[in-house]
């Protein structure tokens, strides 16, 4: 081994001792059982919902608290303490209400202090001490360790430790401390997050999802297409910017673009206002319970259709100068008869219904008038200029990719674009054919390309986002065609049909998953898929496990748009050292409800497969790491130490 390196690293392992403690250490943790990972999917702007089944990782922390106390507690009771573990700061002021003295409040701040050092060390046994220091709340870490590690063998430490107890109500840090316990409870039932993508559009704050990840100890995305989308949008691509605005005005959810990101929404409504009336398909969907005057519902539907249009006519272009995505049948625009208000596609004529054409010329019909053109300019500076928004999608890069490999298991927002005979297909991208695994990393190298180039907007790696989002061949989108147009603007149902890529029904076969994982370099023996983006229909009898279990679909279901539609709120997965876990979640009203009634929507499980063995570290991404370290340490010893 170099031996600069090594005289590097001498500097940090200073002495032998020091070099032989850190191989000791590390050589334990290899034999520690390995972490919880736990997977969410398609969180879709659901901020309020997410945030539950992150607290109570996916119904574990009341089995952790079942699991010791279900002898002492009655179910009340669980529930109460795990409500407390689950929103600490609510569940305090409920309770400080709920008592008349102070006696009694300070009795209630005992017991729940004891349950609660009683619960860290059953939730922490995978860890190290030193691991469980770092996720403890810093002001009481010295406090904590000494309740922790208390051995009352002879009963002289009792007083000790009721009175360090007593102090801390007595000087008012029974709240902080119970709060602070808390999140160390929930930060330890979960070592690991996946998200399987679809972070953004839809719900309404994705940004807060975005910064409770990017304050999450440790995670990493899968993105998915809408979070490319928006990507696209940061780093330059002006359809992809259109698009973002668009979704966000179906659903109401123009605030985020103005005031979470703060780009001015002022010119693409004075165009709006000029060119657009009211217009029933282009109306926000608005959920139950939302209040928006008529006179706001007006003018998002003027928006929606302004952005609409840019967007129409933003694709042409690009259409036409990437031969390579074959999406010439898209050019819709050109394909309207606009004497007869008609449109052919694929040889049928459909009459058009719901048109909003004022700001298209017949005889060029993809041209953008000069006011749209300003309009998406000044749009384009302010997006790529919100600080707000470049933190989140330069997190988005960091943690995130087109697919993971983790643990043996292929993580991976939509599909591998399959033909009908199972084979990988094929695109030819500047003059080479990619598939599979190698078609996804060029995908890849173009989004981060375009990302570190947000200067260049016209350029294949931009246009190629855009791609992602949309086109055939994509892992992220995995159908034939978006019929965005054909849903607004024709009635023939038939029309807005999007056929799904053969992979939709070729995943539910073992061998497909098999070969998909191998393609990936994965044991298929291991190995599972992990998918997210198309929700399970569990109305309709959808098994999210397929494929003899080599496939796991675990879109969340957070949407509330599509609850109707499956039946239930959607899956998360968790995966500890005893295998792997499928956790159906019901719908989640609101955290007022799960506080009142400690009562959280519990989850159904499903067992997807269980180790023979406790898997330990020494088998995951984090033990191989670890093994080079023991190996690179070994070799200081030798270098420096042992002759
Ligand atoms: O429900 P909406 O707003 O019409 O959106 C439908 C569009 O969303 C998509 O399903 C993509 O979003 P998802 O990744 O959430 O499925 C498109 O295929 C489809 O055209
Ligand atoms: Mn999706």
């Amino acid at each position: 081994m170099n031996t600069k390196f090594l005289d590097l690293l001498a500097q940090k392992y200073d002495s032998e001792e020091k070099v032989v403690t850190e191989i000791i250490n590390l050589e334990a943790i290899l034999n520690l059982p390995k972490g919880t990972e736990h997977f969410v999917s398609d969180l879709h702007g659901e901020y309020q919902a997410f945030q539950h089944v992150l607290r109570n990782g996916s119904g574990k922390v009341k089995e952790k608290i079942k699991d010791i106390f279900k002898e002492e507690l009655s179910e009340q009771e669980i529930n109460e303490f795990a409500t407390l573990v689950y929103y600490p700061d609510e569940k305090i002021q409920l309770i400080k209400n709920s008592f008349d003295n102070d006696e009694e409040l300070n009795e209630w701040y005992k017991k729940f202090i004891e349950y609660m050092i009683r619960l860290i060390p059953y939730t922490s046994s995978k860890y190290t001490r030193t691991k469980l220091r770092k996720a403890l709340p810093n002001q009481f870490v010295f406090i904590i360790e000494e309740l922790l590690y208390k051995t009352d063998e002879y009963s002289n430490k009792k007083g000790y430790y009721s009175s360090i107890v007593e102090q801390i109500i007595s000087l008012g840090q029974a709240d902080k401390l119970i709060i602070g316990l808390a999140y160390t409870i929930q930060r330890l039932i979960v070592d690991h997050l996946h998200v399987v993508g679809d972070i953004y559009d839809r719900g309404p704050e994705p940004d807060k999802i975005m910064d409770t990840l990017i304050n999450y100890h440790s995670v990493d995305i899968q993105w998915g297409n809408h979070d490319v989308l928006w990507i696209g949008a940061f780093a330059g691509s002006k359809v992809c910017l259109a698009n973002i605005i668009r979704i966000c005005a179906r659903y109401a959810n123009l605030d985020i673009i103005e005031d979470v990101y703060g780009i001015n929404l002022r010119p693409l409504l004075n165009l709006a206002e000029k060119y657009y009336e009211d217009n029933p398909v282009f109306r926000p969907k608005i959920q139950a319970g939302e209040d928006i005057s008529d006179y706001e519902k007006l003018q998002i539907t003027k928006i929606h259709q302004a952005i609409a249009m840019i967007q129409f006519k933003l694709e042409s272009p690009i259409i036409k100068r990437r031969p390579c995505f074959h999406m010439d049948e898209r050019l819709l625009l050109e394909k309207i008869n606009f004497n007869e208000n008609e449109i052919t596609i694929r040889g049928t004529t459909y009459s058009l219904e719901n048109t909003c054409f004022a700001t298209v010329d017949p005889n060029n019909p993809t041209k953008l008038l000069e006011e749209e053109k300003q309009v998406m300019d000044k749009l384009l500076f302010s997006i790529q200029h919100s600080e707000k928004l470049a933190r989140h999608m330069k997190f988005l890069m960091k943690k995130g990719s087109l697919y993971l490999k983790y643990n043996g298991n292929l993580l991976i927002h939509g599909c591998i674009p399959l033909d009908e005979n199972g084979n990988m297909e094929k695109m030819v991208i500047e003059g080479n054919t990619y598939a599979g695994r190698e078609l996804l990393d060029v995908f890849e190298r173009y989004v981060r390309y375009a990302f570190a180039h947000p200067e260049e907007i016209d350029d294949l790696a931009t246009d190629m986002i855009w791609y992602l989002w949309t086109g055939e061949y994509s892992s992220l989108f995995g159908k034939r065609e978006m019929t965005t147009f054909e849903r607004y603007f024709i009635k023939d149902k038939k029309t807005h049909k999007e056929i799904k890529n053969p992979y939709y029904y070729l995943r539910e076969q073992e061998e497909i998953c098999r070969n998909i994982l191998a393609d990936f370099e994965l044991d298929p023996e291991q190995g599972h898929i992990i998918n997210g983006h198309t929700p399970v229909k569990e109305i309709e009898g959808e098994n999210p496990v397929k494929a003899n279990g080599k496939m796991v679909v675990i879109d969340g279901g957070f949407s509330k748009a599509y609850q109707s539609t499956t039946g239930i709120a959607g899956y998360t997965l968790l995966f500890n050292s005893f295998g792997m876990q499928l956790v159906a979640h019901k719908k989640f009203n609101s955290k007022e409800d799960v506080l009142k009634d400690g009562n959280d929507v519990l989850s159904v499980k499903r067992l997807v497969d269980e180790e023979l063995e406790r898997k330990k570290v020494r088998e995951t991404n984090v033990g191989e790491e670890i093994l080079q370290e023991i190996s690179i340490l070994k070799s200081l010893m030798e270098y420096r130490y042992m002759n």
